[in-house]
């Protein structure tokens, strides 16, 4: 694995993402908060043009430092995470020797992206009365309205299996797990439309689409999720758990609630346990706020079957059956085999589900800490100990790292598409766990 120190290579994804589209989300969240000025005033007066001015200059200075390298700085707002993360900071300062400061261009991207949502959150929370606004809401909800035909298609379509409940054989119901787990997968592409590439209209349904994305699926362990979802030992008397882990809002949540649904409808688990982010964090991110809307705005929807699985959500939350969590470790910049350690809370609560879902690229990446491993390591070894149960990531590449692949898969891609571990052309379905006896 790639020691911390290494420099990115000048044209590697890294080295641009840090460059170029970090700044440049910098100025979006500026030019967000510069068009919510009249907002802010019309809400809270003086006050709020305060501090929306403050809040810029808060952000103007943060860019210049990405864009200069300035040195990592201290978190000065008293959030519950401010320890942790300045501690974490002092870590690598260790780690590097304190010969030079721990900087945007010198220190792993990972931690560097991190940090930067954390300070975008710094810039908010400090400048109240806008320190609840969320400068990503526009994003999430578009993403919402625009996928409202592929929402509703998918609400119909639970509809119907649910309709026949009683009619699933039990290779139906594993059909249909397949297929709602692929739709959750390529929800995290956050268009489903995207048909593979193939010049073909685009669809309505997510469901047809799945043939058309099958290939760029380069490892697909739904069998074995399969099985540890069914696995006899989790009929305990305690009822099955899936515990999903997050990534975006919009379309992307739709397809993580639609199969949690299904999940439970099936009696395939008793309880689905879903984990958000705390704060707005990498731009489309769940909140509690976003994970909420998005329940009143499918309860609200003018299609019959998108409203009442709306009303079923909602109902899910209030028996219990489903519940959002939002642990602060999922907002801080440290890999998975971490947790045991800084967030023992949280990784004894993960033991107790039967499986977890981790949803999207920075979760994976988290997964094998953002190494730079060769294509063909395991993704057991990667994990370096990360396994609180049985455990799927769901992840359209985006970044480069990639494990688990055949000897030559990875080769190969890299000689027929340069950008295939960035594209979010191509995913994956990574099961982690006890081997089950057959
Ligand atoms: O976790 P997600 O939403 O699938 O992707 C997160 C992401 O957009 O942010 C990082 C690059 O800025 C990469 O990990 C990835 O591209
Ligand atoms: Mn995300």
């Amino acid at each position: 694995p790639k020691s911390e120190l290494v420099l990115p290579p000048s044209m590697s994804f890294a080295y641009l993402t840090v460059k170029d589209r970090m700044p440049t989300i910098l100025t979006k969240v500026i030019d967000t908060i510069h068009r919510s000025k009249n907002k802010f005033f019309e809400e809270y007066g003086e006050e709020g043009f305060e501090a929306e001015k403050k809040a810029i200059s808060f952000l103007s200075k943060l860019r210049n430092e990405v864009q200069t390298d300035k040195p990592i700085l201290e978190l000065t707002d008293g959030l519950r995470d401010v320890d942790s993360w300045n501690q974490y900071l002092q870590r690598h300062q260790t780690v590097q020797g304190g010969k030079e400061a721990v900087s945007w261009f010198k220190s792993p991207w990972l931690y560097v992206e991190c940090y930067m949502y954390r300070r975008i959150q710094e810039a908010i929370w400090l400048n109240p009365p806008i320190n609840e606004f969320d400068v990503f809401n526009e994003g999430k909800t578009q993403s919402f309205f625009e996928s409202q035909q592929a929402t509703i298609a998918l609400c119909t379509y639970l509809e119907t299996l649910k309709k026949d409940k009683d009619g699933l054989s039990k290779n139906q119901l594993f059909d249909n797990f397949i297929k709602l787990l692929q739709v959750s997968l390529w929800g995290n592409k956050c268009d489903l439309s995207i048909s593979a590439g193939q010049e073909n209209s685009q669809k309505d349904s997510p469901i047809e689409a799945l043939p058309n994305l099958k290939p760029f699926i380069l490892v697909n362990d739904s069998d074995m999720v399969w099985a540890a979802l069914t696995a006899s030992k989790c009929t305990a008397v305690s009822g099955k758990r899936v515990d999903i882990v997050l990534d975006n809002a919009g379309f992307e949540l739709v397809t993580d609630l639609v199969l949690a649904d299904f999940l439970v409808s099936f009696s395939l688990a008793s309880e689905v346990h879903f984990h958000g982010k705390s704060f707005p964090w990498f731009v489309s991110d769940v909140t509690a706020k976003d994970f909420e809307w998005i329940i009143r705005q499918t309860m609200a929807a003018n299609h019959m079957w998108m409203s009442k699985s709306g009303v079923q959500w909602k109902q899910y939350l209030k028996d219990g059956v489903w519940s959002y969590h939002d642990h602060p470790f999922w907002t801080q910049p440290h890999e998975f085999c971490d947790m045991a350690v800084d967030a023992p809370d949280l990784y004894a609560k993960l033991k107790e589900a039967n499986l977890v879902l981790f949803k999207g690229d920075l979760n994976y990446r988290k997964l094998t800490g953002d190494r730079d491993w060769d294509f063909t390591v395991d993704f057991d070894t990667v994990l370096r100990g990360f396994e609180p149960s049985p455990l799927c990531s769901l992840r359209t590449l985006k970044a480069n790292v990639q494990v688990g692949l055949q000897p030559g898969q990875g080769e190969k891609l890299s000689s027929q598409e340069p950008n295939w571990m960035t594209s979010g052309k191509y995913a994956v379905i990574q099961f982690h766990g006890p081997h089950l006896e057959e």
